[in-house]
């Protein structure tokens, strides 16, 4: 598995799956025969752009129900999207259900990573529930529907978008693959946040590493379970960074990794949120001084899970 970005389409050849990061999003489907998502997540003024995940070997690609696929002998990358309606649990629920269902069905029953990407997420649902909350409860309630069968909970992302309803994808890989799940010593692992949150704790990891690759969460200025420097860009800039650098230092990631851990200088396929559009040349300057020049970097203005987080950065090491 390997990620490319890009604001054109590559050619079809040897690629799983594309996710297109545009203004509209679309549902997923297969262009060209390659599984294609397009999430609601750039603005007029940001340019769009694209994410491939490239094939390991040949590639299957298909379309059961709503859930379109492709797998090629070592990985599964599966979307779906979930239309806007009134209460997202049960919806939530069922696509993960039927996308579990695939998942084991075909082989590929180790999550690796997950993407969730919510619109409204912390509106109300027409219960008056924050959709957050609501979608967190479906996809609690398909993990446990699963456990022992999907292996394991990956790392993830959950996040706003500029569009309605919510788009689903991951890719999981086979049962034998040697995956290794975090969590940040900083931080109250999700799964066990407190009910104050919402009916059913959000169901992820802090990162996944597995076969070189090192897949790090949507990660935010949370200590514990508690959101740090509400209204203050700067220091939640600051708190999330260093989530991040403990997330992957040798003292936690060298648990799994052999070579040790990495640093902030080794992030690529950089994602910072940002919730408010002023914050962003700020933002920006910040990161620029802590990644590597090499580094490819995407700032994109939508709301985060919580309305006190006002940045969320999520990244690959490979
Ligand atoms: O609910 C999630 O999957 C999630 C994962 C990472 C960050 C976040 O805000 C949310
Ligand atoms: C970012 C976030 O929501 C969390 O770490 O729980």
């Amino acid at each position: 598995m390997k990620f490319e970005q890009s604001g054109e389409k590559s050619d079809s050849q040897n690629i799983l799956a594309r996710v297109a990061f545009e203004k509209n999003g679309f549902a997923p489907e297969l262009h060209h025969g390659v599984p294609t998502v397009g999430v609601p997540m750039t603005t007029e003024t940001e340019p769009g752009f694209h994410e491939v995940f490239a094939a390991s070997g040949p590639v299957v690609a298909g379309k059961e129900g709503n859930l379109v696929y492709a797998v090629d002998g070592r990985h599964l990358f599966c979307s779906v999207q979930v239309s806007e309606r009134d209460v997202y649990r049960d919806a939530a629920r069922i696509a993960y259900d039927s996308a579990f269902e695939l998942a084991t069905r075909l082989g590929y029953p180790n999550i690796l990573r997950m993407w969730n990407l919510v619109g409204g997420i912390i509106d109300e649902n027409a219960d008056g529930m924050e959709i957050y909350r609501d979608f967190c409860a479906g996809r609690a309630e398909a993990f446990a529907l699963w456990a022992g069968r999907i292996l394991h909970i990956p790392a993830a992302t959950g996040i706003g978008t500029r569009g309605n309803g919510v788009y689903l994808y991951f890719i999981s890989g086979r049962a034998d693959a040697e995956v290794h799940h975090l969590e940040n010593p900083r931080q109250t692992p999700a799964y066990h946040y407190p009910d104050s949150y919402g009916p059913k704790a959000p169901s992820f990891a802090r990162a996944t590493f597995t076969d070189g690759i090192l897949y790090i969460s949507g990660t935010a200025s949370i200590i514990g379970d508690e959101t740090v420097h509400k209204g203050d860009i700067s220091g939640q800039v600051d708190v999330t960074l260093e989530n991040i650098a403990t997330l992957i230092s040798t003292e936690n990631l060298g648990k799994v990794r052999p070579e040790g851990g990495y640093t902030l200088q080794d992030l690529d396929l950089i994602k910072v949120y940002v919730s408010r559009p002023e914050d962003i040349p700020f933002v920006r300057s910040r990161c620029k001084e802590v990644f590597s020049p090499d580094a490819r970097v995407v700032y994109l203005n939508v709301d985060i899970c919580r309305p006190d987080l006002l940045v969320e950065i999520e990244a690959i090491v490979q």
